[in-house]
C-alpha cells in the first residue's frame, strides 16, 4: 500500500527567536513514537572555498547564503519516503564541515530556518507555516549569550555582524515574510499555549492521513 505524504512544519523567524525551541517542544510530544524529524535549514549554507578571514565576511543572512536547491530536492526525497545525507555546518569555522548524516524519511518533519518562508518553491512544500515573533533587543541579547558560549565568537564580532548584516537583512528579507505564516508565535518555546495548539494540529492532519 502506498505510504501518505510526510506532514512539513516551517518554522521561521530572526536569529535567536526561538525557532530551535519551538521545534524542540513539538519534537518532545512525538519523542515515544519516532515519528518526527527535524531539518535545520543552517545545514544547508552554501561551502565555501574561500580562506578563513573572507569566509568570516560573507552575508550570512541573505538568501543566497544557502545551497536552496539542495534543501528542495532533499526535502523533496523525504517527503517521497526516501532517506537523504544531511550536510553538516560548523559555524566555527563559517563552512560546511567533512560529515554527513544520513536521516530516514518520518511522517512529520520540521524544518527550521531563517529564510525558508523565502522561497516559494519551498514554501509549497509546507503543510502549516510559523513565524516566531520576538523582539530585536531580546534577540540580539540570546544571540550575544549563545554565540559567545557556542559558536566561537567575540562580542565584537557578534556586534559589528549584527549591525552590518544581521539586523538589515532581517528587515529586507526574513520580517516580510511573515505575511506568509499560517501562526505567529510571540516569544518562541516559552509559549505553551501556541505549542499545545501546533501539537494538536499535527496529531489530527497525521489521524486524516492514516499516520495516527
Ligand atoms: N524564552 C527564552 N528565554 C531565554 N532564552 C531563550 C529563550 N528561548 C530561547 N532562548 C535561548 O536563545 C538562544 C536562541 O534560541 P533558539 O531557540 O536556538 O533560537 P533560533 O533557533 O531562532 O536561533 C538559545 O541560546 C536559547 O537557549
Ligand atoms: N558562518 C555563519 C553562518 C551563519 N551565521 C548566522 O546564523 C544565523 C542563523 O542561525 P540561527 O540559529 O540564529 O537562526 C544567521 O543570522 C547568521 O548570521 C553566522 O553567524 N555564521
Amino acid at each position: 500500500m502506498k505510504q501518505q505524504k510526510p506532514i512539513v512544519i516551517g518554522i521561521t523567524g530572526g536569529s535567536a527567536s526561538g525557532k530551535t525551541s519551538v521545534a524542540h517542544e513539538i519534537f518532545k510530544e512525538f519523542s515515544e513514537s519516532s515519528s518526527v524529524l527535524m531539518l535545520q535549514q543552517d545545514s544547508f549554507y552554501k561551502a565555501s572555498d574561500l580562506p578563513f578571514e573572507q569566509r568570516k565576511l560573507i552575508n550570512y543572512d541573505h538568501p543566497l547564503a544557502f545551497d536552496t536547491p539542495l534543501l528542495v530536492a532533499d526535502l523533496k526525497h523525504l517527503l517521497a519516503r526516501e532517506p537523504i545525507d544531511k550536510p553538516v555546518y560548523d559555524y566555527k569555522i563559517h563552512n560546511r564541515s567533512k560529515e554527513t548524516i544520513h536521516v530516514e524519511p518520518r511522517d512529520v518533519i520540521i524544518l527550521e530556518g531563517i529564510l525558508i518562508l523565502a522561497d516559494e518553491e519551498l514554501r509549497k512544500l509546507m503543510d502549516i507555516k510559523i513565524f516566531v515573533d520576538t523582539d530585536d533587543d531580546i534577540r540580539l541579547m540570546r544571540r550575544i549569550r549563545r554565540d559567545m558560549v557556542e559558536r566561537g565568537r567575540s562580542l565584537d564580532n557578534i556586534m559589528d555582524q549584527y549591525m552590518e548584516t544581521v539586523k538589515p537583512m532581517y528587515h529586507e528579507f526574513i520580517e516580510p515574510t511573515k505575511r506568509y505564516a499560517d501562526l505567529i508565535i510571540p516569544e518562541g518555546g516559552e509559549n505553551h499555549v501556541a505549542i499545545d495548539l501546533l501539537v494538536t494540529k499535527i496529531k489530527s492532519i497525521l489521524a486524516e492521513r492514516g499516520l495516527a
